[in-house]
């Protein structure tokens, strides 16, 4: 589904020149849910912005399917990044005068083929929640709405940088539990960024960067249910 080949991104400031990715070669297959495992600075949040065309590659190419993402300009990356990749962040950025529904409605609104919000809401727990404002929702609720929000558009793959970064245990499992049926059930590519070694056993594929490269790739066998993940 996405493929890159030797691709290298450098960033320039003055007199500096970082290497944030060297001769990044990969590809992401239809379906996969993938795990891509680093240490901070290592790489994984330019990887995710090179392929979502939010930054530019220095050298190599990028296909989603295809389509060269590297040849697109600006303009038509937007319209490739609105139609097809879905992002789930950690700031939920959910507006604080429009409910749950509403909320989601708003992701939905973009999007060709839109999912349904009732049932959205269904599948990450909050069909009680849908007239809720945001403050009127714990820390999880609203990370749920965001999740929620990020499908309703309906894309291709989703990105998630550190989905569980400020949540416990028992809140990160239902988020991560999500992911997995989103996975499963409506058939999404998931990639995930993460510090957190113990998402890598539910993963397909499991990247390991570091200093910008890939250092090790490998595929799980078997892959585990997102509730008996190792922690911490
Ligand atoms: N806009 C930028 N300008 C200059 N250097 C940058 C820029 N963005 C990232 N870098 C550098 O590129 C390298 C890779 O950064 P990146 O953010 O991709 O790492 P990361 O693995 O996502 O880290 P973290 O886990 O801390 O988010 C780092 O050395 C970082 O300082």
């Amino acid at each position: 589904m996405i493929t890159m080949t030797d691709v290298g991104k450098v960033y320039k400031s003055g007199e500096v020149e970082t290497h944030a990715l060297r001769h990044v070669s990969v590809t992401i297959e239809e379906g996969e849910f993938v795990v891509i495992l680093g240490p901070s600075g290592s790489g994984k949040s330019t990887l995710l912005n090179v392929i979502s065309g939010l930054d530019s590659v220095s050298s190599g190419t990028i296909y989603f399917r295809d389509k060269e993402l590297t040849r697109l300009s600006t303009d038509q990356m937007t319209v490739f990044r609105r139609e097809h990749l879905g992002f789930i962040f950690q700031q939920y950025n959910l507006l604080q005068n429009l409910t749950a529904y509403e909320n989601v409605q708003i992701g939905a609104d973009i999007g060709s083929a839109p999912l349904d919000v009732d049932e959205l809401l269904g599948k990450v727990g909050l069909r009680e929640a849908r007239d809720k404002y945001p403050h009127q929702l714990s820390g999880g609720e609203q990370l749920r709405v965001s999740v929620a929000r990020s499908l309703a558009k309906n894309p291709d793959i989703i990105f998630c940088d550190e989905p569980t970064g400020s949540l416990d245990e028992a809140n990160s499992k239902k988020v991560l539990r999500l992911l997995q049926e989103l996975n499963e059930d409506y058939k999404k590519t998931v990639v995930v960024i993460t510090h957190n070694t113990g998402i890598s056993e539910m993963a397909d594929k499991v990247i390991k960067m570091n200093s910008g490269e890939i250092t090790d790739l490998r595929h799980n066998a078997v892959k585990k249910d997102a509730q008996d993940i190792r922690w911490g």
